[in-house]
């Protein structure tokens, strides 16, 4: 029985330029069936009214959040349990029907829609918490919980999800597990990898791999729940997942501080790192055209003057609140007087941090309202991350309309995002290969938490060896030998 129902949310992204589709990309359907009445009466003996057809209805899940990708899938799929996903994808493999896991529909790579008329299979409806040990801290949910809403059930129990992301009120905890999302907090409380203990997924053939263990240790052979953990619904269809929940801080502090060289953002990093210890929870850095883009779309007060260049929020996560506000002040003090600061400010109230959260995580809506953006996600060494921002601000002058830089310095990623008035194949061409080239040449990685995606599958060698993308072939047609997962992801396409 579940334990507890919980509501879905959905984000919505308000650009108005219609998104691109498969013809632009040069790419052709692979060698699928079509969806006939038979299989929609099979789905239907399944799911009952849970199987949308209706083109209006199969729009949205069409089109991706940044309104940039557009399928031709003419069906949604809406199961509500494991075995139902199950006689799904018997039957689609038996007929080798290519089909898309979708959970809340948040990433930015491409890989939660159709790139062509694959069958949409939505987690939406899968949204029940399933058991939550309080003494162990494990929690166990279908995979359509939506983030915000496990991290609202586990708050009146004083825990809380090891993870947090500005989608967070409408992805899913399925798809954050099959992107291996990184998120605000990382820095704190490590990566999915670490935090999932177990997880159930239904492979290609229909058969439901039960690895959803809530115990800490288990060193029984090999890992095989880590292998679905960022394999963005490529080898298998993620159902449930457990995972560990941290006790929630009983304080909460949070500054903004401003800087004028990214030498500076470094040092409020190192000396936060020195002075808070074990109760910095987040370093989040933005430079001003993000600042910028973010009081022109969302009518945000900000803390500060937005004439910086630089600005770092730093978190801290502890549980007696006069000590934490000292130790933080203190660490203000001393950027400020070794002029590593120009300015800083530390919310004294909800309403003031969750301000200061604000500036930070919205930045991506903000973006997006700007015009068509060029995203990429990158890990580089501290030392150069932001080099690439200057270097891309030159390369693409005149040609953007805004370059912007920001993202979560404490785990070395960088989101540079380049914004233009629309689709642009030579903004593209300037961008792509020399972003993933000047990344790899410094031994960087070209996804840092977004994952491949559509987009970036094609661009995989540049972060991994020729054999390894031969071993990831050979899990994928191990598990999924028609290819019938998620096509056109991950994976380099072969024309
Ligand atoms: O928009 C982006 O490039 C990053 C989005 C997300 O990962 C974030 O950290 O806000
Ligand atoms: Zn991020």
């Amino acid at each position: 029985m579940p334990l507890l129902m919980i509501r879905h949310t959905v984000r919505r992204s308000l650009s108005t330029l219609p998104p691109l589709t498969a013809q632009h990309y040069d790419i052709k359907r692979g060698d699928y069936s079509k969806v006939n009445d038979v299989d929609i009466e099979l789905f239907q003996s399944v799911l009952g009214d849970r199987v949308l057809t209706d083109p209006a209805l199969v729009e949205p899940y069409n089109v991706d959040w940044m309104r940039i990708m557009r399928g031709q899938s003419k069906v949604v799929l809406r199961p509500k349990t494991t075995q139902e996903i199950s006689k799904i994808m018997r039957h689609c493999n038996g007929r080798k029907l290519a089909v898309v896991p979708q959970g809340g529909n948040t990433g930015l790579v491409g890989g939660s829609v159709p790139v062509f008329d694959e069958i949409i299979i939505s987690t939406s409806l899968m949204n029940n918490v399933l058991s939550l040990d309080e003494t162990a801290g494990v929690l166990v949910c279908q995979s359509g919980c939506v983030l915000k809403d496990l991290d609202n059930y586990l708050s009146e129990r004083n825990l809380m999800m090891p993870l947090d992301l500005g989608a967070k009120g409408s992805c899913q905890i399925g798809g954050n597990v099959s992107t291996n999302a990184g998120g605000l907090r990382l820095l704190r409380y490590g990566s999915l990898h670490g935090n999932v203990l177990g997880l159930e997924a239904v492979l290609a053939s229909g058969e439901v791999i039960n690895s959803l263990s809530t115990v800490r240790k288990d060193n029984t052979g090999y890992d095989i729940k880590q292998l679905f953990i960022g394999s963005e619904g490529t080898l298998g269809i993620v159902t449930a997942v457990s995972i560990l929940t941290p006790v929630r801080p009983k304080s909460v502090n949070v500054a903004l501080v401003c800087c004028d060289t990214f030498e500076q953002v470094q040092s409020v990093f190192v000396t936060g790192r020195k002075l808070l210890g074990e109760i910095l929870s987040a370093v989040e850095f933005f430079d001003s055209s993000c600042y910028q883009l973010v009081k022109k779309h969302l009518s945000l007060s900000l803390p500060l003057s937005s004439h910086h260049q630089f600005y770092v929020l730093i978190e801290t996560a502890g549980s007696n609140h006069s000590h934490d506000e000292e130790k933080l002040s203190l660490c203000l003090e001393e950027l400020m007087s070794s002029n590593v600061i120009i300015n800083g400010t530390i919310a004294t109230d909800y309403t003031k941090m969750k301000n200061i959260w604000n500036c930070r995580e919205l930045i991506a809506e903000a973006i997006n309202k700007e015009g068509v953006t060029y995203k990429y996600d990158v890990s580089l060494p501290l030392k150069c991350m932001y080099e690439l921002v200057d270097i891309m601000r030159e390369r693409l002058k005149d040609k953007a309309l805004c370059v912007l830089g920001y993202g979560h310095i404490g785990d070395g990623n960088l989101h540079f995002n380049a914004v233009g008035g629309s689709h642009s194949k030579e903004l593209l061409d300037l961008i792509e290969p020399f972003i993933f080239e000047w990344t790899a040449d410094r031994k960087g990685s070209i996804s840092a938490e977004h994952g491949l995606g559509f987009k970036k599958a094609n661009f995989i060698n540049y972060s991994k060896t020729d054999e390894t993308v031969s071993l990831m072939r050979r899990f994928k047609d191990l598990l999924d030998p028609k290819g019938i997962l998620n096509p056109y992801k991950t994976l380099p396409r072969i024309h």
